[in-house]
Protein backbone atom coordinates (compact mmCIF):
# COMPACT_ATOMS: atom_id res chain seq x y z
CA UNK A 1 0.00 0.00 0.00
CA UNK A 2 1.78 3.33 -0.89
CA UNK A 3 1.86 6.09 2.14
CA UNK A 4 1.80 9.88 2.54
CA UNK A 5 4.05 10.80 5.02
CA UNK A 6 3.38 13.72 7.19
CA UNK A 7 5.25 15.92 9.95
CA UNK A 8 3.95 17.55 13.22
CA UNK A 9 6.49 19.70 13.68
CA UNK A 10 5.96 21.12 17.00
CA UNK A 11 8.09 24.16 18.43
CA UNK A 12 7.18 26.31 21.70
CA UNK A 13 3.96 24.52 22.05
CA UNK A 14 2.94 25.22 18.03
CA UNK A 15 2.35 22.88 15.49
CA UNK A 16 3.35 23.79 12.16
CA UNK A 17 0.97 23.50 9.29
CA UNK A 18 1.11 24.28 5.63
CA UNK A 19 -1.87 25.85 3.39
CA UNK A 20 -1.77 24.14 -0.47
CA UNK A 21 -1.55 26.20 -3.55
CA UNK A 22 -2.80 22.68 -5.70
CA UNK A 23 -4.77 21.03 -7.44
CA UNK A 24 -7.75 23.15 -7.94
CA UNK A 25 -9.75 20.98 -5.56
CA UNK A 26 -6.96 21.33 -2.45
CA UNK A 27 -6.15 24.71 -2.96
CA UNK A 28 -6.08 26.93 0.24
CA UNK A 29 -6.73 23.49 2.25
CA UNK A 30 -4.48 23.11 4.95
CA UNK A 31 -2.25 20.38 5.61
CA UNK A 32 0.94 18.64 7.48
CA UNK A 33 4.85 18.72 5.24
CA UNK A 34 5.41 15.96 3.89
CA UNK A 35 4.64 13.92 0.73
CA UNK A 36 4.81 10.43 -0.78
CA UNK A 37 7.52 7.48 0.16
CA UNK A 38 9.39 6.65 -2.95
CA UNK A 39 10.58 2.65 -3.47
CA UNK A 40 13.69 2.15 -1.55
CA UNK A 41 13.01 5.41 0.16
CA UNK A 42 12.36 4.66 4.13
CA UNK A 43 9.55 6.36 5.44
CA UNK A 44 12.12 8.62 7.87
CA UNK A 45 13.89 9.63 4.77
CA UNK A 46 10.71 10.43 3.03
CA UNK A 47 9.81 12.97 5.70
CA UNK A 48 13.05 14.44 5.78
CA UNK A 49 13.63 15.38 2.52
CA UNK A 50 10.07 16.52 1.95
CA UNK A 51 10.55 18.92 4.29
CA UNK A 52 13.99 20.32 3.09
CA UNK A 53 12.17 20.27 -0.68
CA UNK A 54 8.99 22.13 1.09
CA UNK A 55 10.01 24.14 3.95
CA UNK A 56 13.95 24.59 3.56
CA UNK A 57 14.48 22.96 7.04
CA UNK A 58 16.01 19.85 8.39
CA UNK A 59 14.04 17.75 10.90
CA UNK A 60 14.55 15.57 13.74
CA UNK A 61 11.68 12.65 13.21
CA UNK A 62 10.39 11.44 16.38
CA UNK A 63 7.29 8.76 17.24
CA UNK A 64 4.14 8.06 15.22
CA UNK A 65 1.35 10.20 15.97
CA UNK A 66 -2.40 8.70 15.38
CA UNK A 67 -3.89 6.09 13.12
CA UNK A 68 -3.11 5.54 9.70
CA UNK A 69 -5.65 7.53 7.78
CA UNK A 70 -7.60 6.19 4.31
CA UNK A 71 -6.87 8.56 1.48
CA UNK A 72 -8.79 8.55 -1.73
CA UNK A 73 -7.27 6.11 -3.97
CA UNK A 74 -5.98 3.31 -1.45
CA UNK A 75 -3.23 5.02 -0.31
CA UNK A 76 -2.96 6.14 3.70
CA UNK A 77 -1.75 9.17 5.79
CA UNK A 78 0.74 8.54 8.16
CA UNK A 79 1.95 11.07 10.46
CA UNK A 80 5.28 11.19 12.55
CA UNK A 81 6.36 14.04 15.45
CA UNK A 82 9.26 15.71 14.25
CA UNK A 83 11.54 18.45 15.72
CA UNK A 84 12.81 21.52 14.05
CA UNK A 85 15.81 23.42 15.51
CA UNK A 86 15.18 26.77 17.35
CA UNK A 87 17.06 29.30 15.25
CA UNK A 88 15.79 27.76 11.85
CA UNK A 89 12.68 29.88 9.80
CA UNK A 90 11.13 27.38 7.67
CA UNK A 91 9.59 29.15 4.62
CA UNK A 92 6.49 28.11 2.13
CA UNK A 93 8.85 26.90 -0.82
CA UNK A 94 5.90 25.45 -2.82
CA UNK A 95 2.87 26.59 -0.82
CA UNK A 96 0.98 29.76 -0.47
CA UNK A 97 1.46 30.28 3.91
CA UNK A 98 3.15 28.48 6.94
CA UNK A 99 1.17 28.83 10.48
CA UNK A 100 2.42 27.99 13.70
CA UNK A 101 -0.93 26.92 15.44
CA UNK A 102 -2.26 26.95 19.16
CA UNK A 103 -3.96 24.01 20.21
CA UNK A 104 -6.90 26.42 20.27
CA UNK A 105 -6.57 26.97 16.23
CA UNK A 106 -6.42 23.83 15.11
CA UNK A 107 -10.46 23.04 14.80
CA UNK A 108 -11.21 26.49 13.16
CA UNK A 109 -8.33 25.89 10.17
CA UNK A 110 -9.81 24.74 6.68
CA UNK A 111 -7.87 21.14 6.63
CA UNK A 112 -7.96 18.35 3.59
CA UNK A 113 -10.26 16.01 5.19
CA UNK A 114 -7.88 13.19 6.12
CA UNK A 115 -5.99 15.88 8.46
CA UNK A 116 -9.24 16.91 10.05
CA UNK A 117 -9.05 13.20 11.35
CA UNK A 118 -6.56 13.63 13.02
CA UNK A 119 -7.05 16.82 15.20
CA UNK A 120 -7.82 14.69 18.61
CA UNK A 121 -4.17 13.56 18.65
CA UNK A 122 -2.38 16.39 16.95
CA UNK A 123 -4.25 18.58 20.14
CA UNK A 124 -3.19 15.64 22.36
CA UNK A 125 0.44 16.57 21.13
CA UNK A 126 0.26 20.11 21.78
CA UNK A 127 -1.85 19.62 25.05
CA UNK A 128 0.25 16.42 26.31
CA UNK A 129 -2.01 16.70 29.64
CA UNK A 130 -5.77 16.55 27.88
N1 LIG B 1 1.88 16.08 2.38
C1 LIG B 1 0.65 15.85 2.81
N2 LIG B 1 -0.24 15.29 1.95
C2 LIG B 1 -1.48 15.09 2.43
C3 LIG B 1 -1.86 15.44 3.74
N3 LIG B 1 -3.17 15.13 3.90
C4 LIG B 1 -3.62 14.61 2.75
O1 LIG B 1 -4.75 14.22 2.50
N4 LIG B 1 -2.58 14.58 1.84
C5 LIG B 1 -2.70 14.07 0.48
C6 LIG B 1 -2.63 15.16 -0.56
C7 LIG B 1 -2.09 14.41 -1.75
O2 LIG B 1 -3.14 13.74 -2.40
C8 LIG B 1 -1.17 13.38 -1.12
C9 LIG B 1 0.28 13.77 -1.07
O3 LIG B 1 0.53 14.70 -2.00
P1 LIG B 1 1.85 15.58 -2.11
O4 LIG B 1 1.62 16.51 -3.20
O5 LIG B 1 2.19 16.18 -0.77
O6 LIG B 1 2.90 14.46 -2.45
P2 LIG B 1 4.29 14.63 -3.18
O7 LIG B 1 4.97 15.85 -2.61
O8 LIG B 1 4.97 13.35 -3.07
O9 LIG B 1 3.90 15.03 -4.66
P3 LIG B 1 3.52 14.16 -5.94
O10 LIG B 1 4.68 13.24 -6.16
O11 LIG B 1 2.24 13.48 -5.65
O12 LIG B 1 3.36 15.22 -6.99
O13 LIG B 1 -1.65 13.18 0.20
C10 LIG B 1 -0.91 16.02 4.62
O14 LIG B 1 -1.17 16.36 5.78
N5 LIG B 1 0.33 16.21 4.10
Amino acid sequence: MKTVVGAAIVRDGKLLAQQRAWPADADGKWELPGGRVEPDESEVDALRRECLEELDAAITVRERVGPDVPLPGGSVLRIYAALIEPDVEPRAVEHRDLRWLSAADLDSLDWLPADRVLIPDLTALLVPML
